[in-house]
């Protein structure tokens, strides 16, 4: 483990019963400030990764260090506070509350860190573009516009980490488009990013592809 290091599987496996062996000892390594994207067919155990990455998980067999915590070794209370304190999670669905307007979305999200701050959540729509849609409920927001919000959310407690599930997947080009640029700007702002995708345009942007293959790394690459 290297100071530098942001994620660390070791023989990393996921079964789910005796016959789905869904992840096979994965060694993967995610350098702090990388952005990786992870690719592979529908069922390559994608989803599955993320979750455990995301502390959602757990692995059946191998250890995970992130950000210099083994949280395979933390107990399920802890591993959650670990997940509060250091990732920002992004869905392909962005859960949002749908009677609480964009600014309620954020704060409610602060209201779980214990650290309510209109000043700040104000701040965090602004960075994703919306400081002009705080009243807005979802059902008023396009979705490019609440996956925005989801974003912000996902941003209150400058998480090091921000792990995404088809982060674009339910949106058309130009506002996928909004959705990668806010990712650029995170990357550039030093936050480690990892992203799950379909999309071969996301596949070439970032540091790295890891590309699953049946619950294997078959293939491994910088972007272009
Ligand atoms: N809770 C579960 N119980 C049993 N099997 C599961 C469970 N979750 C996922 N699986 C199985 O594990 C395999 C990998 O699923 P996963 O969702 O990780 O794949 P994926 O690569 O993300 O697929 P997609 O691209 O279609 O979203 C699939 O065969 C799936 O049916």
């Amino acid at each position: 483990m290297d100071k530098n290091d942001m994620i660390v599987t070791t023989n990393l496996s996921k079964s789910y019963d005796d016959k789905t062996h869904v992840l096979k000892d994965l060694n993967i390594v995610i350098r702090k400030g990388e952005w990786v994207n992870i690719m592979g067919p529908s069922g390559s155990g994608k989803t599955t990764l993320l979750n455990i990455l995301s502390c959602l998980d757990r692995p059946t067999n191998g250890s995970i260090i992130i950000n210099g915590t083994e949280v395979t070794k933390l107990s399920q209370n802890e591993m959650a506070k670990f997940r509060r304190e250091n990732i920002g999670l992004v869905f392909q669905q962005y859960h949002l509350i749908p009677y609480l307007t964009a600014l309620e979305n954020v704060m409610l999200a602060q209201h779980f860190h214990s650290m309510v701050d209109e000043e700040e959540a104000k701040k965090a729509l602004e960075l994703v573009g919306l400081g002009h849609r705080l009243e807005h409920i979802p059902a008023h927001l396009s979705g490019g516009e609440q996956q925005r919000v989801s974003i912000a959310r996902a941003l209150i407690n400058q998480p090091s980490l921000i792990l995404a599930d088809e982060p674009t997947g339910n949106l058309d080009r130009t506002n996928g488009k909004i959705i990668l640029d806010l990712f650029k700007k995170l990357h550039k702002n030093g936050h480690t990013i990892v992203i799950v995708t379909h999309d071969p345009e996301i596949g070439m942007m970032g540091d790295r592809l890891i590309k699953l293959m049946d619950g294997r790394t078959v293939d491994e690459r910088e972007s272009a």
